[in-house]
């Protein structure tokens, strides 16, 4: 398609009117025009970028290796660069994301300038991100969701046969938890869960994973501990909770656990089993207790 801008230049009209940011850059990156739409997303005036290094518009870790690559393409043989997502910053400092296209250009006098088209997707960068952490996590406690944390277990128990070391598991159930919906409603309950999970993250080791399994049920991995150890652990946590008033109402939770260690060439499932067999004893028993499989 041709398209015919004579009889009169309206490049400078159309750069002007365009509803993505447009600049152009010298040889040394420093910016030579600047369009509206550029200066509003980096919340700055025209007058506050011509001049400037492009850099000052992205994270300082980042100003050389971008400076490099601008003096490649400036030097290089290619007139378009391939579209590529950047971290950016504006005035504000809040990190946003970009796409960015160039091409090199030569003015009047045949210097090679770069003239980049930037888009702006950092809402659909969040909504990536979002949507990729909600495939792993739980929305309401932010931890590891069902899914993701059978998965984590099936990996923990081939790094325990590889090494030679020993795993744990915890099957985790509140104790009488509905009726904290019942007399305090669901939003109430809901604080609760994330009390609880934040509680439970806190009370175990860093190489511990708590997971959300479902409803009032977690499960808590511990690589590298036997059972006694484990049992030990999750009576600390026990206690705390026991102890630990949670929601804004300030409720009294108890949790009920079973524990198991992993055996020979178990199963995944076969090992959450003997772990809920626990769990259901503890219940069994009066609850606020754990139960391991010995
Ligand atoms: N607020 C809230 N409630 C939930 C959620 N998921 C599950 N529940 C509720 O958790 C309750 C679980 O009840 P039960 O399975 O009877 O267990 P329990 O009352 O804790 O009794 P025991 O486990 O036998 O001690 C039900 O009322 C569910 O509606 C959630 O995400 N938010």
């Amino acid at each position: 398609m041709t398209l015919t801008l004579a009889p009169f230049d309206n490049t400078e009209k159309v750069i002007q009117a365009a509803p993505i940011g447009i600049c152009v850059t010298d040889a040394e990156g420093r910016f030579e025009m600047v369009n509206p739409a550029y200066c509003e997303f980096y919340g700055y005036r025209e007058e506050e970028l011509l001049g400037q290094p492009f850099t000052m518009v992205v994270p300082e870790a980042n100003r050389p290796l971008l400076d490099e690559l601008h003096a490649r393409f400036i030097e290089g043989d290619s007139d378009m660069e391939a579209t590529q997502e950047w971290e950016v910053q504006g005035r504000d400092g809040e990190p946003r994301n970009i796409l960015a296209k160039a091409a090199r250009i030569l003015d009047g006098q045949g210097h090679a300038k770069k003239v980049t088209f930037v888009l702006d997707i950092t809402e659909r960068k969040r909504l990536e991100e979002r949507l990729e952490f909600l495939a792993h996590h739980d929305e309401l406690t932010g931890l590891l969701n069902r899914r993701a944390g059978l998965g984590l277990l099936e990996q923990e128990i081939l790094r325990s046969r590889r090494y030679d070391t020993p795993l744990c598991v915890a099957t985790c159930d509140l104790d009488h938890f509905k009726r904290v919906n019942d007399r305090h409603g669901h939003a109430v309950g809901d604080s609760v869960l994330r009390d609880v999970a934040h509680l439970m993250k806190d009370a175990m080791r860093q190489h511990d994973r708590v997971i959300r399994l479902g409803g009032e049920e977690f499960l808590i991995l511990l690589p590298g501990v036997v059972r006694e150890g484990a049992c030990r652990a999750v009576e600390r946590l026990r206690q705390r909770l026991e102890t630990t008033p949670v929601a804004d109402e300030g409720l009294s939770l108890t949790l009920s656990a079973g524990v198991a260690e992993l055996q020979g060439d178990e199963a995944a499932d076969a090992l959450m089993e003997r772990a809920d067999r626990a769990l259901y004893r503890a219940k069994d028993q009066g609850r606020n207790r754990v139960q391991d499989t010995a």
